[in-house]
């Protein structure tokens, strides 16, 4: 048996990623109560908007008045994505803890997303990854489509070492490993890892699994396995990309914490609280919560 990390830390992206796919506009506030409630369960990163092309995607055009509204707490990282330096220069007043950029294995994908090829991608990280790092800003670079796209089918590691090594070239800090449209299995996902780990350090690679195929646990257990210990989740299941067309949300964060905790393996969140905050949100959506975990103990409260 491999020895597993005894701690995990948990980036919840339920606030951007999560409801940047709803049609339907989220109030200001509630996005902000939404980041709040993460923070009482015991996250300590939360990813809250993305300074993208409102044209692009509508639910993110309140990014400033997210920031503004969410109560800063001490000890607690706020990202927000940055696709160029426009999205960097109107994010900055804002305050962010940490950017993310983000580019695809994919050049379909790429061109989809950003409307730009990965070598485009990445000229136009580069001088905001710079800008990022000149004022102590911390740059997370998330790599799409990595074992699988939408456009283009199957995607492999080579596809995957080559713009991991493009993000580190231009000093991308920490590098994410995002199955955007969940169709990876655990061997899959434990081959573009290692490409990742091959120039990142273990404690700078996380995994971004959506659950389409339901084979989000089974990738992060195999994640675990390698000794990785970042994990993008999403509270209640929310999202899925705009331009991943039938992708679900990431991995929800409740089964997750669920699954870590059966483990013995320490992530700081309280389950409970974490179940309110899906239940919140799923209630603003006029939802049951998509997480498993989620529905299975609000059963369980009302059954009580
Ligand atoms: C990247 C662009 C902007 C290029 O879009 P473009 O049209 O090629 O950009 P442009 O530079 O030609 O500008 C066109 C217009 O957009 C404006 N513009 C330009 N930049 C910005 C900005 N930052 N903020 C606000 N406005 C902006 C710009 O000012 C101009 O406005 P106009 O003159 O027409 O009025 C566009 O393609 C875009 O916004 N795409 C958004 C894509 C997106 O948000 N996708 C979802 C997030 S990625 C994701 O979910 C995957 C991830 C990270 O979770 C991991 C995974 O699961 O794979």
């Amino acid at each position: 048996m491999s020895t597993l990390p005894s701690r995990v830390t948990l980036v919840d992206v339920g606030p951007r990623d999560g409801l940047q796919n709803e049609k339907e506009l989220v109030a200001t506030e509630h996005k902000a109560q939404l980041v709040e409630m993460l923070y009482l369960a015991g996250l300590r990163e939360i990813e809250v908007t993305s300074f993208v092309s409102p044209k692009w995607v509508p639910q993110m055009a309140d990014n400033a008045a997210v920031m503004a509204a969410i109560k800063r707490q001490p000890g607690v990282r706020y990202s927000v994505l940055t696709p160029n330096l426009k999205g960097l220069e109107a994010a900055l007043p804002t305050r962010p803890d940490e950017i993310v950029v983000f580019a695809a294995a994919s050049e379909a994908f790429s061109q989809k997303n950003i409307n730009c090829s990965i070598a485009e991608s990445i000229e136009r990280f580069a001088p905001v990854v710079e800008a990022a790092h000149a004022t102590g800003i911390k740059v997370r670079g998330a790599l799409s489509c990595a074992v699988g796209c939408p456009y283009e089918g199957d995607i492999n590691a080579d596809q995957v070492e080559r713009v991991v090594l493009l993000m580190k070239g231009i000093g991308v800090d920490h590098l994410g490993v995002a199955d955007t449209i969940g169709v990876g299995t655990p061997r899959k996902i434990q081959a573009a890892m290692e490409r990742a780990l091959k120039h990142y350090p273990l404690v700078e690679v996380s995994g971004h699994f959506h659950d389409t195929y339901g084979q989000a646990l089974a990738n992060i257990y195999a994640c675990l396995e390698m000794g990785v210990h970042n994990f993008d989740t999403s509270v209640a299941g929310l999202g899925g990309c705009p331009y991943a067309k039938g992708a679900t949300g990431n991995v929800a964060s409740e089964d997750v914490v669920f699954m870590l905790n059966g483990l013995g393996i320490e992530t700081g969140i309280d389950i409970d609280k974490l179940v309110d905050a899906g239940a919140f949100i799923s209630g603003v959506l006029g939802r049951p919560p998509v997480s498993r975990v989620g529905r299975a103990l609000l059963a369980k409260r009302a059954a009580a």
